[in-house]
């Protein structure tokens, strides 16, 4: 895999350099629209774009943001994340009116060396995600078409065996971005050789993804702490009732099967903040795990969680935590988030990583700040697919394994 100082090595000035980043930032509802909730994954972007551009490099810059199907929608373009790009590097950047059409072939072609273009939505385009090789490809061979060398700097996506994450790299020289390199360090110091005991904190809310990650790390991690809408799926396993909580039904038996094999090593939440209705004024009280009212609903873990939670994680030498330990975006909800997250960043001698885009969002919006952790991870399905063993077709492809 050859690192983006190779190209910068070769000299860039006047090329076209295609960077693939992962600016699918979270949004939230403001007064004035719709606003950019945590602006962390355009910052981690900034190193390469940088570096390009002081190199003289035409930076043809592209992202995914959110899941639209294949087309245009206006509620996801990338325009604000250009806005706030711009102000970040006080320079001025340049929104393709598309993709790979005729605004993104001419803003290209009037770029002049240090400009930034950043290409519209990725996903506007049925080729980026296509299943279909050939339609893949044909969407790779118009992003290639735009630029001399690709950089992919998108950790956030390298798991994903997209056009713009995959298939451009067998057509265009390739590089990996600095973030891509520094996140792909952390994660090999956890898999290779990570300190123990070795603390694993699982939560959010998409159970099916997590449940091969729990069983790929079990013998490997002393202690694996499961909250967020993860967890009452083990607690229905265990035979609890769990009330109108958020539930996989057809994870049930693999979660059983999972705590036979985990020896103990898993530890649930003891109480849970129950409330009538998924809304942030809901009426909400602390009830024990193993009593949900079959009308409530779980949208935290409670304090005596938390209490056993910071209890279980004291002397690890590692930990890495992936999901919110509750709906945090709703105040009444955010404490389990918040009391996990204040031990985590308190655990002196730890190697700390919190991975995950709700994850890291979470810890910024509660105030707490990133230089209490050891690595903030700007992938959470990229993280959790290496931790589990996968290769990731973008890394694949970085070694040039794409093939074209
Ligand atoms: N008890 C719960 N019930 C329902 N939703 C929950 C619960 N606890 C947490 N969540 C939700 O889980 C979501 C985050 O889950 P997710 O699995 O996507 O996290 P992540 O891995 O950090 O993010 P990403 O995969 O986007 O990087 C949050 O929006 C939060 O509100
Ligand atoms: O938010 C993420 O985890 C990455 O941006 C990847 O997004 P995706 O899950 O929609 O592919």
């Amino acid at each position: 895999m050859r690192p983006l100082d190779e190209l910068l090595a070769e000299g860039v000035k006047g090329r076209r350099v295609l960077v693939r980043a992962d600016l699918n930032v979270p949004f939230a509802d403001a007064d004035g629209g719709r606003v950019i909730a945590d602006d962390g994954r355009i910052r981690a972007a900034l190193p390469t774009v940088t570096a390009l551009r002081d190199a003289g490099a035409v930076v043809v810059l592209c992202s995914h943001l959110g899941r639209p199907p294949g087309a245009p929608d206006p509620a996801l373009t990338l325009a604000p994340v250009a806005a706030r790009l711009g102000e970040l590097l006080g320079a001025d950047v340049t929104c393709a009116g598309d993709t790979v059409g005729p605004s993104a072939r001419s803003a290209v072609a009037g770029a002049a060396p240090g400009a930034v273009v950043l290409l519209e939505n990725l996903r506007f385009n049925p080729g980026e995600t296509s299943r279909d090789d050939g339609q893949r490809g044909a969407f790779a061979d118009a992003l290639a078409g735009l630029a001399d060398a690709y950089v992919d700097d998108a950790f956030g996506a390298v798991h994903r065996r997209h056009a713009s994450v995959f298939d451009v790299a067998a057509r265009l020289p390739h590089f990996a971005g600095g973030l891509v390199l520094a996140e792909l360090d952390v994660l090999r110091r956890l898999t290779e050789s990570a300190a123990h005991p070795y603390a694993v904190v699982l939560g959010g809310s998409k159970v099916s993804d997590k449940l091969a990650v729990i069983r790929a790390l079990l013998p490997r991690v002393d202690r694996l702490l499961v909250g967020g809408g993860m967890c009452f799926t083990f607690l229905r396993a265990q035979g609890h009732e769990i009330g109108r909580s958020l539930v996989e039904d057809d994870m049930v038996a693999t979660c059983r099967d999972l705590l036979d094999q985990a020896e103990g090593k898993i530890v649930l939440p003891a109480d849970i903040v129950a409330a009538t209705a998924f809304a942030a004024d809901a009426d909400h009280a602390v009830v024990p795990a193993d009593a949900i009212p079959a009308d409530r609903l779980g949208l935290d873990i409670g304090p005596a969680s938390v209490a056993a939670f910071t209890a279980a994680l004291q002397g690890a030498r590692t930990v890495f935590w992936n999901g919110p330990m509750g709906v945090f975006e709703m105040p009444a909800f955010a404490a389990g988030t918040r009391g996990v997250a204040e031990a985590v960043a308190d655990l002196g001698g730890a190697f700390t990583v919190v991975g995950g885009g709700d994850s890291a969002a979470a810890v910024r919006a509660l105030g707490i700040a990133d230089a209490r952790f050891g690595h903030i991870s700007t992938g959470g399905g990229a993280s959790l697919e290496y931790l589990e063993g996968k290769s990731l077709p973008g890394v694949a492809a970085l070694h040039g394994k794409a093939h074209a």
